[in-house]
C-alpha cells in the first residue's frame, strides 16, 4: 500500500459497483486487513450494471428485467457460498412496481426501485463477512440519511442525519462492523438516491459525522489519474490533490469522485482513492495540490461532449471554448471526436 493509516483509526471505506462485480473476495480480504487495529465502516454500492437494470425495470416494468435482476443476486448468493433469502425484497420489489401511483412523483417511485441495488448488496455483503468471522450488521441508509426532496439527485441534510448518527456508533460499540447502502436517502418517509455515483458522497457525509481519520474511495482503477485512464493511454496517477482540484473535477464530469463528494469533509478529512484488487491506494485528497492538470469530459447528448481541463487557464488547441473559470477551461467536442480529441490534448499538455 502507497499510504498506511495509523493504530486504531476510524476509517469509513467505499467498495463501488466496479469492486464487487463478480466476486467479493478482495474487497472482503481488504475488510479483514483493516479490521485489525481500526474501527471500519463500510459503504456499499450495487453491483456494476445493477442501478442501469432497475432504471430499466423502473419505466417498462418488464419480468425479463425483473427476473433478470432476480437472477444476478441469486448467482451471486451461489457464488458467495452463503444462505439468505431475498424474497422479501424480491415480494416488496413487485408491489411497489405495481403501486406507482401511491408516490408523489414518478422520480420519488423510481428511486424506491433504484434502492433494491444497495440494500441487497448489503445484506449479502454482511452476511459473507459473518461467515469470515467479523460480526457485521446491514445499515438501510433509508433509516440513517435524511434528504432534501430532490429525487433522484438528493443532497444529504447534514444536521438531521447528525441526529441520527448514533445507530452506526452503536453497531460500532458493539464491535460490529456496520455494512451501509450508499445512494439512498430519507425524505418525509420517501426513498431518495444521491445521484449517479452517489455511494462516494455517503461515505464522505458519513466520514465527516463519524469524525473518521479517512475516507476511502475503493473502485477498479488505483486513484485520480490526469485523464480517464480507460480511455487515454498515458494517463498518469496523481499521488497528491486538493479538494479544490478534485471538487472542481468532479464538477465537470470526472467520474471518479461523485461532484458532491468533496464538501462534508473538505480542509477536515482526506479522502484516500484505492483499487480494490491488489490493494492499491493511489491519490490523496487534502490540503495539497496536485500541480497537475486534471482532464475530465461530459457527454451533453449523442452530438456533443465537453471536455475540461483543471489547473491550467489556456490550453493551446483548435477547440471551442464552451465555458471557463478561474484555473479550469472547458471546451465543446463532437461526440466522435471525444476520445481522440482528449488524448491530443493530454499530449499537448504532458508533451
Ligand atoms: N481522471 C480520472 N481518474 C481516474 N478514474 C477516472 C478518471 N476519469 C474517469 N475515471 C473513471 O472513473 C471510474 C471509477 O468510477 P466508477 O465507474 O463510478 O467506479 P465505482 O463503480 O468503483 O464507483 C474508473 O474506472 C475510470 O474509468
Ligand atoms: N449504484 C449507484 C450509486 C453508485 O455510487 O454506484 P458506483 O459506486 O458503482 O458508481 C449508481 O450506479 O449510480
Amino acid at each position: 500500500m502507497v499510504y498506511k493509516l495509523s493504530a486504531k483509526s476510524r476509517v469509513v471505506i467505499k467498495f463501488g459497483g466496479s469492486s464487487v462485480r463478480d466476486s467479493f473476495s478482495e474487497a472482503l480480504r481488504l475488510v479483514q486487513k483493516l479490521y485489525e487495529g481500526n474501527e471500519v465502516v463500510i459503504v456499499l454500492s450495487a453491483l456494476k450494471g445493477v442501478t442501469d437494470l432497475l432504471l430499466k425495470l423502473a419505466e417498462s416494468k418488464s419480468p425479463e428485467f425483473l427476473k433478470e435482476f432476480e437472477e444476478i443476486y441469486l448467482r451471486t448468493i451461489e457464488r458467495l457460498g452463503i444462505e439468505l433469502s431475498i424474497e422479501n425484497e424480491i415480494r416488496e420489489l413487485k408491489f411497489i412496481l405495481r403501486n406507482e401511483k401511491a408516490f408523489p412523483s414518478r422520480k420519488a417511485y423510481i428511486d424506491h426501485v433504484l434502492s433494491f441495488g444497495e440494500r441487497l448488496s448489503v445484506k449479502l455483503f454482511s452476511k459473507a463477512l459473518e461467515d469470515e468471522g467479523i460480526k457485521s450488521t446491514p445499515v438501510d441508509a433509508f433509516y440513517l440519511i435524511e434528504t432534501n426532496g430532490s429525487f433522484g439527485n438528493a443532497k444529504v441534510d447534514l444536521k438531521k442525519t447528525k441526529d441520527k448518527i448514533w445507530i452506526v456508533e452503536e453497531i460500532l460499540k458493539r464491535g460490529r462492523v456496520p455494512v451501509i447502502t450508499g445512494f439512498l436517502g430519507n425524505f418525509n418517509g420517501f426513498r431518495t438516491t444521491l445521484g449517479r455515483g452517489g455511494s462516494d458522497y455517503t461515505a464522505s457525509v458519513l466520514g465527516r459525522l463519524l469524525n473518521a481519520r479517512a475516507v476511502l474511495i475503493m473502485s477498479d482503477v488505483k486513484g485520480i489519474y490526469t485523464a480517464d485512464p480507460k480511455i487515454v493511454r498515458d494517463a498518469k496517477l496523481i499521488p497528491f490533490a486538493s479538494y479544490e482540484e478534485v471538487s472542481t473535477a468532479s464538477m465537470l464530469g470526472m467520474k471518479a469522485l461523485h461532484e458532491r463528494a468533496v464538501e462534508p469533509v473538505k480542509g477536515k478529512i482526506p479522502i484516500i482513492l484505492g483499487k480494490t484488487n491488489n490493494q492499491h491506494l493511489g491519490t490523496l485528497i487534502s490540503k495539497i495540490n496536485a500541480g497537475m492538470p486534471i482532464l475530465t469530459y461530459k457527454i451533453i447528448n449523442e452530438n456533443l461532449a465537453s471536455i475540461g481541463v483543471v489547473g491550467v487557464s489556456e490550453v493551446n488547441i483548435n477547440a471551442q471554448i464552451y465555458k471557463r473559470g478561474r484555473n479550469w477551461i472547458c471546451f465543446l467536442v463532437k461526440r466522435e471526436e471525444l476520445e481522440n480529441t482528449l488524448n491530443a490534448i493530454h499530449e499537448v499538455i504532458f508533451q
